[in-house]
């Protein structure tokens, strides 16, 4: 059976800017991808592009089988993303900005409330449900946006720095979380933090310069002797020496 994600050569440029650079990966079901790099390395930009906010110059990408740019809807029903950054809505309160989402999302009435307390329950939002989100710490919002993307409970989950402003207490429980439902989904998540890759992640694609420069296991990639984080530092500072 096709992997659930499958990024076939993906290519994006900005004029003359390449910012992501013949890009292939798939992922199948039951592993948490982590995608490291450098700021400016072209995760944001591949993420943005699997879901469909930014139209690739090159290559393809498959959610699910669906081509993200020739069979857009059937790709997003599957696919569940956190952007980088806070939710859009900011005046609406957390419950309100659900209940939205449910119904893009297609549910209505009795589903529509159970998916939205689901979601609310798994991200622990049930304490701020009525809270504008414009008024929430950085962290909140940020569980706001996971729970979004965790709504209609997609086999695809594109998660862009999910703990990103959390504190301690709140990345161990989002990683518990991502734990949990990694058996059911093909999960990418990007971030900087080297010590998740270890916690969550079965596999670890290094991009930098928009180029893959590594994609296997993090215990295959840390050498005898070398931790992830001097890998990552010998593989990402080359090729901004060289430049
Ligand atoms: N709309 C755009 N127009 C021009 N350049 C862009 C645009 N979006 C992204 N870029 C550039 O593409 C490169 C890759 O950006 P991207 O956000 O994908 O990196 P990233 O790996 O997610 O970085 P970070 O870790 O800092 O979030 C950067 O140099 C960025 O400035």
């Amino acid at each position: 059976m096709a992997a659930l994600i499958e990024i076939e050569r993906l290519t994006k440029r900005f004029g003359a800017f390449t910012a992501v650079d013949d890009v292939s990966f798939s992922v199948d079901r039951g592993e948490v991808v982590g995608f490291l790099g450098p700021n400016g390395a072209g995760k944001s930009t591949t993420m943005k592009m699997l879901a469909g906010f930014v139209t690739p110059s090159a290559g393809t990408a498959r959610i699910c089988g669906k081509d993200v740019v020739d069979d857009p809807v059937a790709a997003k029903r599957s696919l569940g993303y956190l952007p980088e950054g806070a939710p859009t809505y900011p005046e609406m309160t957390v419950t309100a900005f659900l209940k939205f989402v449910a119904r893009i999302r297609g549910y209505r009435g009795i589903e529509a409330g159970e998916r939205v307390e689901d979601a609310m329950d798994l991200t622990q939002l049930q304490g701020v449900r009525l809270q504008p989100i414009e008024t929430l710490s950085k962290g909140f919002k940020r569980r706001v946006g996971l729970a979004q993307a965790l709504l209609h409970d997609p086999p695809v989950l594109v998660l862009d720095e999910p703990t990103d402003g959390l504190d301690p207490n709140q990345k161990h429980e989002v990683r518990e979380l991502i734990r949990r439902m990694a058996p059911d989904k093909a999960i990418l998540i990007s971030t900087h933090i080297l010590e998740e890759v270890d916690a969550v992640c079965t596999r670890a694609i290094i991009i930098a310069h928009g180029k893959v420069l590594a994609d296997s296991p993090p215990s295959a990639l840390a050498k005898p002797g070398k931790s992830l984080e001097q890998v990552f530092r010998d593989l990402t500072a080359r090729p901004a020496e060289a430049a």
